[in-house]
């Protein structure tokens, strides 16, 4: 593949490669770094900013058009990000991603050709109970894509742990994964239950999907 990758000018991206393997062999994957810390911390002031505006919502369930707010699922604050408003701060943010939508099209056929994407806020106590995120009758989100935007002295004692489900061999086998800034965490949106543990202390995230259609 690799040659003729060469052949056609295509560069693989060791990097792209090694998340494409990870998605494929367990169904998600871990990225540390892919947000580089100057734009994570960009990233973080601009959510604060627009969180302290009284721009975000509180979240809900069902999709955009079939929203109900659930506490007892759900406690977290979202802003949906549009990248058309080319909003400075979010660009490097939407580059990174696009580069690596461009990618997978041309490597996996995925066909992705839509993305939605928005901050969130879980306030101390907040937490998402197990989910999956797809809804019925709409299976274009494809995969899952959460980035974290925390301070750097976050600890495993601040919570807000997301926890996949994963089912090797049809056994259940509990992933946890904490949210350390810059880290990205891509799963496949129709196939991992997952859940946020309630947060012991403020947690910013961007959390977004890959769409077909
Ligand atoms: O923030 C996370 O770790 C996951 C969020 C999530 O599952 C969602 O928004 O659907
Ligand atoms: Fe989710």
């Amino acid at each position: 593949m690799a040659e003729l990758f060469e052949q056609l000018g295509f560069e693989t991206n060791p990097l792209y490669e090694r998340i494409i393997a990870d998605i494929l062999g367990k169904g998600y994957s871990i990225v540390d770094g892919f947000i580089p810390a100057q734009a994570v911390e960009i990233l973080r002031t601009d959510l604060l900013e627009k969180y302290e505006e009284d721009h975000f919502k509180k979240a809900a369930i069902g999709n955009r058009t079939n929203e109900i707010v659930e506490a007892g699922i759900r406690g977290d604050f979202i802003l949906w990000m549009d990248e058309n408003l080319e909003d400075q701060s979010q660009k490097p943010f939407f580059e990174r991603i696009n580069d690596l939508v461009d990618y997978l099209n041309k490597t996996c056929f995925l066909g992705i050709i839509r993305k939605e994407f928005h901050y969130a806020v879980y306030p101390i106590g907040k937490f998402y109970k197990r989910h999956l995120d797809t809804f019925q009758n709409d299976d274009r989100r494809k995969l899952s894509v959460v980035c974290y935007l925390n301070e750097d002295d976050w600890k495993p004692e601040d919570g807000g742990e997301l926890v996949l489900y994963l089912k090797p061999d049809n056994k259940e086998v509990p992933k946890t994964i904490y949210p350390l800034p810059g880290r990205t965490v891509i799963f496949e949106s129709q196939l991992l239950e997952h859940e946020v543990k309630p947060a012991k202390r403020e947690r910013l995230s961007i959390t977004g999907w890959l769409k077909t259609r």
